[in-house]
């Protein structure tokens, strides 16, 4: 019988207690060592005045500027622009792309495979959401989901256990996503809500990361939440980061609670330089804050040994599906903090990482799908999939 999430609301119960030694949580985060200078609790760290950025050759020589020009491909050119010369580079394109997916190729026409590996396995899913579920769009705040990608994901969530791993903020993924059959890890994984289960291997009561919480109902649930101790720390970066982006038209900050980003994709590529020099002053003042490269976005996180991937693995033991041969976990996501979740699968040799790109790029995942509607494709083919194995069955 396949494991189905028995809440009817995204917000849990309190999960069995956790068997430790098996969720792998490094000792980092049993609470945290203060590796970088102490800060405390609340209250405010350090100010850090709006000031002319330092010198520019900091964000040249540390590649920041190479991976914000890399960092997201191209959009694709009107057909207006109808030049002999821009369908030449679109076959080179494509024929560069096919070659690419000789590595990584498509799961949809792969599905076959893949199921033939699924067959008397439980198939876990894992779904990044931007540019995964819903295109990538200018606007964060207009980055929907389709009804019918929802729909997708409602099905596939009756069949397989699912779970959404975004880098935005765990209410905010929950806001657009709107699914109360899913769990939900927000921040890169850093804030998840534990699933109910009957199974040992949960959350306990006692674990220094884990936090009792309430819904909107008062009903009592709980959650793991790794970087707990950063939460002041991040919200004054995010709003320093807010004061001194402000001059760079276009740029937007979100405070996803446990991390920040910082958008430029609507700011003119020749201030990049300017707005990377930015963020890299304010985060030397910050030595236990990293930076990381999302598609158009700088992401301001904790320096802790977590992330996707470790999601990934905690939501399985959590589960009661991890170190299982009988689990087939599928991860699908287009962002680079996803690697880490496609690395998990790779290397334990135990799941499928799927990248979702239009151009190729370099990855740890196995399999690809173009964009997010070969993904509601592949849904769709799961849930079809599953559907006649039962009706086989009955
Ligand atoms: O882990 P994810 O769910 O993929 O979240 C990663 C970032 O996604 C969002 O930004 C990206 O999508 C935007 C909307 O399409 C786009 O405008 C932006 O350029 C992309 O980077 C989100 O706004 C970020 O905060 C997340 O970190």
């Amino acid at each position: 019988m396949e494991l189905k999430p028995t809440h009817s609301s995204p917000v849990l119960t309190d999960p069995a207690p956790v068997n430790k030694s098996r969720l792998g949580i490094p000792s980092s985060l049993l609470p945290y060592s203060q590796q970088g200078p102490s800060f405390p609790a609340s209250g405010k760290y350090i100010t850090i005045p709006r000031k002319k950025p330092g010198k520019l050759d900091d964000v040249r020589s540390n590649g920041w500027l190479d991976a914000m020009k890399a960092s997201s491909p191209p959009r694709k050119k009107l057909v207006k622009d109808l030049s002999l010369e821009v369908s030449a580079t679109s076959d080179d394109s494509e024929i560069t792309y096919s070659s690419w997916m000789l590595k990584h190729p498509s799961a949809l026409n792969c599905f076959g495979q893949i199921i033939k590996h699924a067959r008397n396995k439980k198939i876990a899913i894992f779904l990044d959401y931007d540019g995964t579920l819903s295109p990538i769009v200018d606007d964060p705040d207009r980055a929907l989901m389709s009804d019918a990608m929802r729909s997708a994901v409602r099905n596939a969530a009756m069949y397989f256990p699912t779970a959404i791993i975004s880098g935005r903020s765990r209410h905010k993924v929950f806001e657009l996503v709107g699914l109360t059959e899913l769990y939900y890890a927000g921040s890169h994984g850093m804030d998840i809500m534990g699933p109910v289960s009957s199974n040992t291997n949960t959350l306990s009561d006692d674990h220094p990361n884990c936090v009792k919480s309430t819904d909107q109902q008062g009903k009592e649930l709980k959650l793991f939440q790794p970087a707990r101790e950063f939460l002041p720390m991040i919200d004054e970066v995010f709003r320093t980061l807010v004061e001194n982006t402000k001059e760079f038209e276009g740029a937007k900050v979100e405070n996803h609670k446990f991390c920040a980003s910082v958008h430029y994709r609507n700011v003119d590529e020749k201030n990049w330089p300017l707005i990377a020099q930015c963020v890299h002053d304010i985060l030397k003042e910050y030595p236990r804050l990293r930076l990381t490269h999302g598609r158009r976005v700088l992401e301001v996180r904790p320096v802790i040994d977590w992330n996707k991937g470790k999601a990934v693995e905690f939501l399985l033991e959590s589960l009661g599906l991890g170190s299982r041969d009988d689990v087939l976990p599928i991860y699908i996501g287009d962002d680079r903090t996803d690697e880490d979740a496609f690395k998990i699968l790779r290397e334990g040799n135990n799941g499928y990482g799927i990248l979702v790109s239009s151009a190729p790029k370099e990855t740890k995942a196995f399999y690809s799908l173009r964009d997010p509607s070969e993904v509601l494709e592949f849904l769709k083919s799961l849930v079809r999939w599953k559907e006649l194995q039962e009706a086989e069955c009955a």
